[in-house]
């Protein structure tokens, strides 16, 4: 049965990050975010660390490791230096997303049905570390087949095309991509994997997503990082978790 429970936020820090990289410097400190996103409600937080550490630094991790009060979702691409992270620090889940170096964001979901073995193993001394694997993928059947198999626990659908649809009012595309999130959610979710969904979700575009009853997490970032140059980053969290909250009610 689906569930219609709390569905929880997590926040991504990551551009936090990217801010205070510009300048090369401490500031703006992407842990005072997560406290902060812990006092505004976040359920979790998530961060990325990238191959080229572009916004969040290993330090950071390290620190994250430390202080929060909720669970740590670890974004990383498939490496065997990523994997080694991971290892030494456990998080509470570890998400695996596709990653380009010359990409500006994560472009689309990883392909897992045709590097499944590569995955299989990748991913089983994650789950042996107790940590819940999570793979980042399109709303795409063959991927989420693929990531069942593999032993995968969570999927988080990728929601970047139906956000750029509505972003740039495509809006049959925007349907499309919606219809597809919610069916591959409720497939998902009849396969035994826990779903979670975010990428480029703003104000405009998390209700429907949230109205799904099958998922369970959303993870969004950007948007709130952006926000909180007008709003502050408590309430801008405040603020999605009401549009969240109302969308799961109705
Ligand atoms: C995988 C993902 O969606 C997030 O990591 C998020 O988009 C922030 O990182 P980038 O903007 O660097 O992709
Ligand atoms: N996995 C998606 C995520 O963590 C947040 O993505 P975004 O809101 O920064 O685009």
């Amino acid at each position: 049965m689906a569930n219609h429970g709390k569905l929880r936020l997590g926040v991504n820090i990551d551009h936090v990050a990217t801010v205070r990289n510009a300048r090369g410097g401490a500031y703006p400190d992407p842990l005072r975010a997560a406290r902060i996103a812990e006092e505004a409600g976040a359920d979790g937080i998530t961060a990325h660390l990238r191959e080229d550490r572009r916004h969040i630094s290993d330090a950071d991790i390290e620190g994250l490791m430390e202080v929060l009060t909720v669970p740590l979702n670890f974004e990383m691409a498939a490496t065997d230096e990523m994997q080694k992270i991971a290892l030494r620090h456990k998080p509470h889940a570890v998400c695996i997303v596709p990653e380009k170096r010359e990409e500006r964001t994560t472009e689309g979901g990883l392909e897992v049905a045709r590097e499944e073995n590569k995955l299989a193993h990748f991913i089983a001394p994650l789950r042996d570390a107790g940590c819940r694997v999570s793979i980042f993928i399109a709303a795409d059947r063959r991927q989420i087949e693929a990531a069942h198999r593999i032993g995968a626990q969570v999927i988080e659908l990728h929601t970047g095309a139906y956000c750029d649809a509505h972003a740039e009012d495509r809006l049959e595309a925007r349907d499309a991509e919606l219809r597809a999130l919610r069916d591959m959610a409720t497939y998902a979710h009849e396969l035994g994997l826990e779903v979670h969904a975010g990428h480029g979700l703003t104000y405009d575009t998390v209700k429907p997503v949230a109205a799904f009853p099958e998922v369970m997490e959303l993870n969004i970032g950007h948007f709130l990082i952006g926000e909180s140059i007008f709003l502050g980053l408590g309430p801008a969290i405040v603020e999605m978790r009401q549009l969240m909250d109302e969308a799961r009610r109705s």
